[in-house]
């Protein structure tokens, strides 16, 4: 970043669908690496955000408001919101000014949910690229919902975009299947979840879609994006349970290890250690990570129905 000579910084790009738990990760991973005794800058890059639950350094909207932008260009929220990744992306020396007096923390963007901006609009992926010129390593966090494990179709959909958004963010990666608290209340999976996680041979979704009536159909498209998907064999997902420690623990360290954090500051790490060893079977959050009680896994039949709408 500007000024002396910079400090390497590093953080988190949280991105992934609208209401796949971005918002949510960030106070949760905030609120972990704080108790590992890690300097925590949470930045809302999310114009249409509100409400936010967690401590924000800096907030997006300070600089442009999406209400304002739709009411003067007349523009739908989706619009309003590419206007103001382009308006960031135009004055990232606001952004600029926001981080520099935050040297020395470990930032966490969250990022907006229009899956557009990862696969292919520019103004995203332009900024992380201005943000790695400040010397800012950051590792792209991509959540996606782990509800769409229930339907191989969807499986297959969500395999594509997160191959789209690995190869248009160009970061360090790290694709993780969120809200893992609720996967066994969507009824029993086609395959155990190390298939999901792992992406293994594709193929098996192949033939469970065949038998499918409406899906045979398309069963040379299907097979022209699963040998895409497969000769790319980039995509693999980290289950994520946002209120298990062990689980953000396993995810802190893939994130560590993409962008380098791990390899750069042994004595922070080997505290880190002992901190987490200390901290305990389950981690307990401030509060329930805003995660509604009816969210909140439990065997009655009204949260499994409300959850399928998650
Ligand atoms: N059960 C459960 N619910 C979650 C979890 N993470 C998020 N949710 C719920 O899912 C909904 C969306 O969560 P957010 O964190 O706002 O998702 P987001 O990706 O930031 O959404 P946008 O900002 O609209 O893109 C909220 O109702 C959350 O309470 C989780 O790990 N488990
Ligand atoms: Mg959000």
């Amino acid at each position: 970043m500007a000024g002396a000579a910079p400090a390497t910084a590093f953080g988190q790009a949280v991105i992934g669908p609208p209401g796949s738990g971005k918002t949510t990760y960030c106070l949760g991973m905030s609120e972990f690496l704080r108790a590992l005794g890690r300097r925590v800058a949470v930045v809302n890059l999310d114009p249409a955000n509100e409400g936010l639950p967690y401590e924000c350094a800096v907030d997006v909207g300070e600089l442009v408001a999406l209400g304002d932008v739709m009411d003067a260009l007349r523009l739908g929220p989706n619009g309003g919101l590419l206007y103001c990744m382009e308006y960031l992306e135009a004055n990232l020396d606001w952004l600029r000014a926001k981080l520099e007096p935050l040297r020395g923390h470990y930032f966490i963007f969250d990022c907006p949910g229009q899956v557009e901006l990862c696969t292919h609009h520019a103004a995203l992926r332009s900024i992380f690229s201005q943000m790695a010129q400040w010397d800012l390593r950051l590792t792209a966090v991509h959540l996606v919902d782990s509800h769409y494990c229930t339907d191989p179709a969807k499986f297959i959909s969500v395999l594509c975009t997160s191959l789209a958004t690995m190869l248009h963010v160009e970061l360090p990666h790290v694709n993780l299947l969120s809200k893992m608290d609720l996967i066994e209340h969507y009824g029993k999976l086609a395959f155990n979840l190390d298939y999901y996680t792992e992406v293994l041979d594709l193929s098996y979704l192949l033939e469970h879609l065949a038998s499918d009536p409406f899906f045979s159909h398309y069963r040379q498209l299907n097979e022209k994006l699963v040998q895409l998907i497969e000769d790319y064999s980039l995509v693999s997902f980290i289950p994520l349970n946002i209120q298990d420690k062990d689980s953000i623990q396993r995810v802190l360290q893939a994130v560590d290890k993409a962008n380098g954090y791990c390899f750069g500051i042994q004595e922070q790490r080997s505290l880190e250690a002992m901190m987490s060893a200390a901290m305990g079977a389950d981690f307990h959050f401030s509060s329930t990570l805003g995660i509604q009680e009816k969210y909140l896994a439990s065997s009655d039949q009204t949260a499994e129905q409300e959850a399928m709408q998650l």
